[in-house]
């Protein structure tokens, strides 16, 4: 891989995380267990007024179902007759989770890392977290340290293993205001207490200490009276994790990277090191109400995966397992279907980087060319991909600079056919593979390698 480009706060970026191209998310909570939420759309191309009462986020089920007249609030009082929230830890029993099986699924689907959640908005850990008591799934619910199961497995396979933690709203030691607007959030929704703040450190402190995590991925801010803690805190972790990389919402204190999440927070994507993230379907939690409409494809999960990397970021990609530990069917067979494509293609997404401005054009929905056919670019040191979608007949021209590739070596399509041939104004390839939903890579050498 080339040069580590330089963190928004100057402090290199690793080159495991600029290399890995590909991450997973994983939302698991008492939420997993009504796993009932609007698949209304997603975030950023969705109207904020109506964003809370019809929230698509299966997570945020205690929020929601507390909106009075909600969807979610008839929901919870028809099938739940308004029994407490925390009912819900007790009734996950996890009684089939696998993390091996995840973490196998997870490797072959060409995932460099892993994002599990460990405390989410309704304040409940995912281990044995400090001041939390027994409202952890150590001692109810699952009764396992599920944090620490799916490092072990994730890491016994050579991925490396992240943390979230939701500094800026925890229902249960915060605020346990209902949001019903984005204005509101930090009037009504964010905790700021000396308390909470001293109690979310110590959290994350412990996180570092058990389990050395290679990210740390806070959401929502962090308490404001807890704001100088942070450089000591994030100190601490860079001598623990001297690999590690910490995301950006931590309201400004620090960033490796930047995020965005679905449409929101789009300009994000030009930073030296930046994070796409979002759910197969519209949720990050579990939610049993989306149907095939709501989710992608795999044609539509490696599209997003291939035009993220072009562009130089990470995907990290959620899936939102159900209260058993298995993970949903639909979401699976995604995986399984990134699994098979990076069997002919991993070598044009891992450790690659955009080719220089100028130096080719994308085409296709979402970037400047005209489509079809759906065209991107990565490249490595001595070679650039070019991957193709849709192209009619399965044939396409190219447009590149002149001088880019080497005209004496041949393309390449692992596990297919291909041809090309120069034209006036780039290359002109041809493959059957070249005409289909999915986008595949056609290899070519570089003119001028490095
Ligand atoms: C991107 C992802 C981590 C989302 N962040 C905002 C949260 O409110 C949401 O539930 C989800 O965790």
């Amino acid at each position: 891989m080339t040069d580590d480009p330089q963190s928004p706060t100057g402090r290199p970026v690793p080159a495991w995380f600029t290399d890995a191209k590909f991450g997973i998310f994983v939302h698991w909570g008492a939420y997993s267990v009504p796993a009932w939420a609007e698949p209304t759309g997603e975030l950023g191309a969705t109207d904020p007024e109506v964003w809370f009462a019809h929230n698509p986020y299966a997570e945020w089920y205690w929020n929601t179902s507390q909106i009075e007249g909600s969807p979610a609030w008839e929901h919870h009082r028809a099938v739940y007759g308004g029994r407490p929230y925390d009912d819900f830890l007790d009734l996950w029993r996890a009684e089939s989770f696998d993390p091996g099986d995840w973490a196998d699924l997870f490797a072959r689907a060409g995932a460099r890392y892993v994002v599990p959640t460990t405390k989410h908005h309704d304040g409940i850990a995912l281990w044995d977290a400090p001041g939390t008591g027994t409202r952890n799934t150590v001692h109810r619910g699952p009764r396992r340290d599920l944090v620490a199961d799916l490092a072990g497995a994730v890491r016994a396979r050579g991925l490396r293993f992240g943390v979230y933690y939701s500094g800026g709203l925890d229902w249960y030691a915060g605020r346990r205001a209902v949001i019903r607007h984005e204005d509101r959030i930090d009037d009504y929704g964010r905790p700021h207490e000396a308390a909470y703040a001293a109690y979310a450190l110590r959290q994350v402190r412990d996180l570092i200490d058990r389990y050395r995590p290679d990210v740390l991925w806070n959401d929502i801010g962090w308490p404001d009276l807890g704001m100088a803690d942070l450089p000591g805190m994030f100190a601490g972790y860079y001598a623990a994790v001297p690999e590690g990389v910490v995301n950006d919402r931590w309201d400004g204190a620090h960033a490796d990277y930047l995020t965005s999440e679905y449409q929101a927070n789009r300009q994000n994507e030009t930073a030296a090191a930046w994070e796409n993230c979002r759910g197969v379907g519209l949720s990050f939690g579990y939610n049993r109400n989306e149907g095939p409409e709501d989710l992608l494809d795999t044609a539509g999960a490696v599209r997003l995966l291939v035009d993220v990397v072009s562009r130089g970021g990470n995907l990290l990609l959620n899936v939102g397992p159900k209260a058993d530990g298995t993970l949903p069917e639909e979401q699976r067979a995604v995986l399984e279907g990134i699994a098979s494509w990076m069997t002919h293609h991993a070598a044009a997404v891992h450790a690659t980087r955009p080719l220089e401005p100028g130096d080719a054009v994308p085409g296709g929905e979402t970037a400047d060319g005209e489509g079809p056919p759906w065209v991107r670019w990565t490249r490595d040191d001595r070679h650039a991909y070019a991957f193709v979608a849709g192209a009619p007949g399965g044939e396409a021209v190219l447009k590149v600079r002149p001088g880019l590739l080497d005209p004496a070596t041949a393309a390449r399509l692992d596990g297919g056919p291909v041809s090309a041939a120069a034209v006036s104004d780039g290359v002109r390839v041809a493959s059957p593979w070249l005409d289909a939903p999915l986008p595949a890579a056609v290899r070519f050498s570089l003119a001028s390698p490095g």
